[in-house]
């Protein structure tokens, strides 16, 4: 797992590198400025692109001045300055640049407070005007230059963080910031990156290398992790030799009603395809037909039986499509000490219920998208305070909350948040949640504890849409996400 570091621990991690490493930080600069350039280089390969760098006068600015002179050493030629000169500020490593630069045959132009800016021509724009040190909103001759940068609509690459936007914290509401196509970020994705808010202000992120130290970083106290390929690795068992369908655990879904039946279906489906050795459904009987039509492999399990045969499930998940069904929950509550999954309508019947909600089994797994967390806890205003929000209701429920979007916090128990990076807008119609809600379960009953559970089911939901989106598909239906599932899983090893 990568922590997501603050701001403030990002400079700490910059000192630390500079005494232990004794590098000095003017060479720091070089390396994030060369890392950079890399990155830009692959994004135009063609040496011919006309390219403005817009610098501010503290660090950010620093880079994108060392960032203008490497990019000319390597046969850019068409690069032109442009410095920001609204204050009296100026950092060390901004000044050594600076004078670095006038050894080169680059045109730099500075403006100072009310001058008028000419038009952009240039084909791309780099944003070095503010970094990780914003402290306060655009304004002034900064947002003027900032919406000069926008309205120029020119392809636009950010240094470490599109100016104006904070790197942790709230994202007000109509913030304004210059917008990136791409931001080529140091180290660490800023935890701003995966709040939906952040679209505003970039398209992409990617992070380059800059050589800080690495286990210095791993060893700040993070709140925030983001997932990667070598946790599923870590987490996921291989299935054994002489397994048989009992060793992989009885899932039941309990779901469905006449209208909705096909998230039930859906749900009974991933679980199926995840792996777990037995899927139930609970459904109205009107969906049985449907039900052995499309996986022959669940059976079913009827409401008036679910009392006796409790014990031989290994976990269940409940709520997608369930409807009027879901005022048995009180009910289910009172059979189950076993972590239950929660999602859909059984979250929405939740909502406000909070000595039903006190019920639920030590870590169980709640599903919610946006709007269902709301209806749960209360409106919130912004992603930031949401997330904040789920980590306290986490910490006091003892669940782990699975708060869905193209970025899915997995909020645990102890309050820390694990980053699911995988999944992409091809995923965005119906019935993807309810997936969600069947791997859960079947990844419960194949004896994952919950958290290892919820990680491995939201990376590998999100890793077979991107294998789908990779074999060429533009949309991918929730059904064809199940057929994918196996192979997601194939690719983490078997
Ligand atoms: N490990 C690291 O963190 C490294 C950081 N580097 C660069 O350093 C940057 C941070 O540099 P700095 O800390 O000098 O900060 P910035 O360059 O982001 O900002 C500099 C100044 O702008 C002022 N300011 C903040 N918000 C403002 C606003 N809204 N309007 C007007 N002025 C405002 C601040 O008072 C500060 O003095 C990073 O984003 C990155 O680009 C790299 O050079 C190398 C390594
Ligand atoms: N743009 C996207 N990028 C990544 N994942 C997405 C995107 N859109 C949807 N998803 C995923 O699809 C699922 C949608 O869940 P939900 O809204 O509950 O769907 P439904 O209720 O229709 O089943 C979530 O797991 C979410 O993370
Ligand atoms: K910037």
């Amino acid at each position: 797992m990568n922590s997501i570091l603050t701001s403030a621990q990002m400079r700490l991690a910059d000192q630390h590198t500079i005494e232990v490493t004794s590098i000095a930080s003017i060479d720091l600069m070089e390396q994030a400025s060369s890392a950079f350039v890399t990155a830009v280089m692959q994004l135009y390969p063609d040496k011919n692109t006309s390219i403005v760098v817009c610098c501010g006068t503290g660090n950010n600015g620093g880079d994108g001045l060392a960032i203008a002179r490497l990019l000319q050493v390597r046969g850019y030629d068409a690069i032109t300055v442009w410095i920001a000169r609204f204050n009296s500020y100026e950092s060390d490593d901004f000044a050594f640049n600076l004078s670095r630069l006038y050894h080169t045959p680059i045109a730099v132009t500075e403006f100072f407070p009310a001058d008028q800016l000419p038009d952009i021509h240039q084909h791309v724009v780099i944003d070095a005007l503010l970094g990780s040190g914003l402290n306060k909103p655009l304004e002034g001759d900064w947002l003027r230059m900032a919406q000069h940068i926008n309205q120029a609509n020119r392809q636009t690459v950010a240094v470490d963080i599109p100016s104006g936007l904070r790197a942790d914290g709230a994202i007000p509401e109509g913030e304004y910031t210059v917008r990136a196509h791409e931001v080529v970020t140091f180290q660490r994705p800023k935890l701003s990156f995966f709040f939906p808010e952040s679209a505003n202000s970039m398209d992409a992120f990617q992070v380059v290398d800059i050589g800080l130290d690495e286990d210095f970083i791993e060893s700040l106290p993070s709140d925030f992790g983001l997932v990667e390929a070598a946790d599923i690795q870590r987490i996921y068992r291989k299935r054994k030799p002489f397994s048989h369908k009992g060793t992989y655990g009885h899932a039941l879904i309990i779901a469905g009603s006449t209208d909705t039946m096909g998230a039930a279906l859906l749900s009974c489906g991933a679980s199926l395809y995840s792996g777990a050795g037995l899927t139930s459904a609970c459904i109205p009987k009107e969906g049985l037909v449907a039900l052995n039509a499309s996986h022959p492999e669940v059976m079913y399990c009827s409401w008036a039986d679910l009392p006796y045969t409790w014990g031989s499930f290994d976990a269940v998940g409940i709520g997608p499509g369930l409807g009027k069904a879901c005022d048995n929950l009180p009910t289910i509550l009172t059979y189950s000490s076993k972590p239950l999954v929660v999602d859909a309508d059984a979250l929405s019947f939740l909502g406000g219920k909070t000595a039903l909600l006190k019920q639920l089994p030590l870590h169980s797994i709640l599903t919610p998208h946006m709007k269902e967390y709301d209806r749960l806890f209360g409106p919130h205003g912004n992603w930031w305070d949401r997330v904040q929000s789920a980590r306290e209701q986490a910490v006091a429920l003892q669940a782990i909350i699975v708060l869905k979007n193209r970025y899915t916090f997995i909020v645990l128990p102890d309050g820390t948040v694990r980053i699911n990076p995988t999944g992409n807008p091809a995923m965005a119609s119906g019935g993807m949640g309810d997936v969600l809600t069947g791997m859960l379960v079947s990844f419960l009953a194949q004896g994952y504890d919950p958290q290892e559970a919820a990680v491995l089911a939201c990376y590998l939901h999100g890793a077979a849409g991107n294998q789908l989106v990779a074999a060429g598909m533009a949309v991918v239906p929730a059904s064809r996400l199940i057929a994918e599932l196996p192979r997601a899983i194939a690719s983490v090893g078997i």
